[in-house]
């Protein structure tokens, strides 16, 4: 695994994907920065009245619900059945899922156009397969992200999607198989949109190759060791955001071959 991550590594340095998203007013700049440090270029672009147009131009679409309003829900769902009609990939952050039952409806209409991707953390993961077990706060997980590989494993079932979820441990799931990721750190948790900036990198990752599951790690586990490492020379939160556009900028493939930590088996 790690080999196919260096090689999607150097494809999206050289390729510089267009990831077109819509996503939360908190993290878009941010997921915008952690996109360019990579090597991709995003574009956020927001209105119904555009979205069908840029999608066209994207090699991959993100949506990503965390600060959602009336306008950006129908955006979202314009821009995903032009994407399925045009072949384009599509990933989806389900931030905060559970809070709200408008976030809920929106959640259960992206869920039947079948996200290529689904990344949340354990909460959200859980909320969206089974509303009942869910222990949404916010939109930080209240539970470890172990704790919703069932529901990963559900989600799966019923979507199709490749079905990520972060926390201490990240987890992959296709229906064929399962990564495990022990990069990270637990100061990442005091940044805001580090999650949605794997889903945004995810985004980049799909938009250079068809294969699902190997871009899903790919995106997961790039973004954990770049937070990871600017972690390791980060007095607080403030420094880590910073450092980690450094860390994603500098990944080589030494860097990666030393560090990652993936671990990939059959289901
Ligand atoms: N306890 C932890 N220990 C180590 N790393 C962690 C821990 N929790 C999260 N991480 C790292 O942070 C990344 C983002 O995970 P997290 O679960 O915080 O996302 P999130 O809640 O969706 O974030 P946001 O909504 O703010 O974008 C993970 O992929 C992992 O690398
Ligand atoms: C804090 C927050 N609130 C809505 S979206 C968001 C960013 C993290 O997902
Ligand atoms: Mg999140």
């Amino acid at each position: 695994m790690e080999e196919t991550i260096i090689q999607l590594l150097k494809r999206v340095k050289q390729q510089r994907p267009l990831v077109h998203n819509i996503t939360n007013m908190v993290v878009m700049n941010n997921t915008a920065n952690a996109l360019l440090a990579l090597g991709a270029s995003p574009v956020m672009v927001h209105s119904p009245s555009e979205v069908q147009e840029v999608v066209d131009l994207a090699q991959a679409l993100v949506l990503n619900i965390g600060t959602i309003s009336e306008q950006t829900a129908e955006a979202m769902l314009i821009a995903a059945e032009h994407a399925n009609n045009n072949g384009k990939p599509w990933v989806l952050d389900p931030v905060g899922a559970g809070i709200s039952a408008f976030r809920n409806d929106l959640l259960a209409n992206l869920l039947e156009l079948r996200p290529t991707i689904i990344r949340g953390n354990a909460s959200e993961i859980m909320s969206l397969y089974n509303v009942q077990q869910a222990t949404t706060k916010g939109v930080d997980s209240t539970a470890d992200s172990a704790a919703a590989v069932d529901s990963g494993k559900g989600l799966q079932q019923q979507t199709g999607s490749v079905i990520c979820i972060s926390g201490k441990v990240d987890y992959i799931l296709s229906d064929q198989r399962l990564a495990e990721v022990r990069n990270g750190h637990a100061m990442m948790t005091q940044v805001t949109g580090l999650g949605c900036s794997a889903t945004a990198l995810i985004g980049a990752f799909i938009g250079v190759t068809g294969q699902v599951f190997d871009a899903a790690v790919a995106g997961v586990s790039i973004l954990s060791l770049a937070g990871e490492l600017a972690a390791g020379r980060s007095a607080g939160p403030g420094s880590l955001q910073v450092n980690l556009y450094d860390e994603l900028y500098c990944l080589d493939e030494d860097t990666l071959k030393k560090h990652l930590q993936i671990t990939c088996h059959g289901v």
